[in-house]
């Protein structure tokens, strides 16, 4: 199975170490503009192979998408990141010319692909993947919700003093500091409800810290994050490759699921060797559903300014 990441900056070559390193794709192509970046990333992380075991091969290439031919998944990881006191919304003027960009570029030799989109403002960037390139919506997914949820159970396992690994959590909506909602009612501490353990106003503060999850470690960091980042891609593209099914917050195309059209955000998927195989239509509260709406609105604000890009 072969996996494309355009963008072999701090993101993408994250998530190719990771896959190489958990041996999920057979082969990784790294791709980015500046001369030499990829093929230098890409020798780095080979160069870990005989420490580490794994039988990947992981090329890196400049500009030439003619090597990314046949890939089975193609991440788009290609743009800028925020700095400290930005917001992910503010990298739509520069990103959203290079994500369609990309995205024809790769489908023009991996017509078959399904495309993970990571690049920010990331729900709109999925958007614009969806409508510039028409492919169905089952193979365009955005990855947002695999992450917020995993700093949603960072932030729980830490307020609750419990391994993390016994936490579960989802963060659905959009991927923005305002937009995410963190479904803290159904979170749960080995299968019992968190709120058990927690008081409301901690519950709160762990659904507000991961909230701005990703601008807290902007300002720490001087630019986003990458190793969570990284890991959650990787996550992503194994249920997609090895066709596991998994239940993952993605940001697809709705056509009214939760009161939604016309617009991509972060809802619970069924991820497989289709890519999105399903949308889980659970019932939110009402509360919920007045977030989701608000949050909506917004994402959809934001793909107002696709317009020029979109003719
Ligand atoms: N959806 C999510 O959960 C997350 C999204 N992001 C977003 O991912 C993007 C990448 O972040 P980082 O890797 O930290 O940035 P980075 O700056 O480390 O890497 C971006 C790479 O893209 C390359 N690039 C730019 N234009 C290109 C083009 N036309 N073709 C090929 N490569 C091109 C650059 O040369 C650079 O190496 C940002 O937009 C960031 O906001 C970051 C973390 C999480
Ligand atoms: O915070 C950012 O700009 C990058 C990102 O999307 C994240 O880490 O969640």
């Amino acid at each position: 199975m072969k996996v494309t990441i355009v963008g072999a900056g701090n993101v993408g070559a994250t998530c190719a170490d990771v896959i190489s390193y958990r041996g999920i794709a057979s082969e990784v192509v790294l791709l980015d503009i500046k001369e030499g970046f990829a093929e230098g990333k890409a020798m780095d992380i080979m160069q870990c192979a005989p420490n580490t075991g794994f039988n990947t091969k992981v090329s890196g290439i400049t500009g030439d998408y003619t090597k990314t031919a046949n890939s089975n998944v193609v991440v788009i990881t290609s743009g800028i990141p925020r700095k400290p006191g930005m917001t992910r919304e503010e990298l739509i003027g520069i990103n959203a010319g290079i994500v369609k960009g990309v995205a024809e570029n790769v489908l023009k030799h991996s017509p078959d692909a399904i495309i993970v989109v990571v690049s920010n403002p990331m729900d709109t960037m999925t958007y614009l993947t969806l409508k510039a390139t028409g492919l169905p919506k089952n193979r365009v997914i955005g990855m947002g919700g695999a992450l917020d949820s995993s700093r949603f159970k960072y932030y729980l396992s830490k307020a609750l003093d419990k391994p993390i690994g016994d936490i579960d959590g989802m963060v659905i909506g959009g991927h923005g500091d305002t937009t995410m909602i963190p479904l803290t009612r159904l979170a749960s501490y080995n299968g019992m409800p968190v709120s058990g353990f927690l008081e409301q106003d901690v519950l709160d503060k762990v659904a507000a810290d991961t909230m701005v999850g990703g601008a807290t470690l902007t300002g720490l960091l001087g630019t986003s994050a990458w190793y969570a980042p990284g890991a959650s891609v990787a996550y992503l593209v194994d249920s997609i490759l090895n066709d596991q099914k998994k239940m993952i917050a993605c940001s697809v195309f709705l056509e009214g699921e939760y009161g939604q059209d016309d617009i991509c955000m972060g809802v619970p998927c069924i991820i497989g060797a289709n890519g999105l195989e399903q949308i889980v239509d659970i019932k939110l509260s009402e509360d919920e559903k007045a977030k989701f709406a608000k949050s909506a609105d917004a994402v959809r604000n934001m793909n107002a300014d696709l317009k020029e890009v979109l003719v």
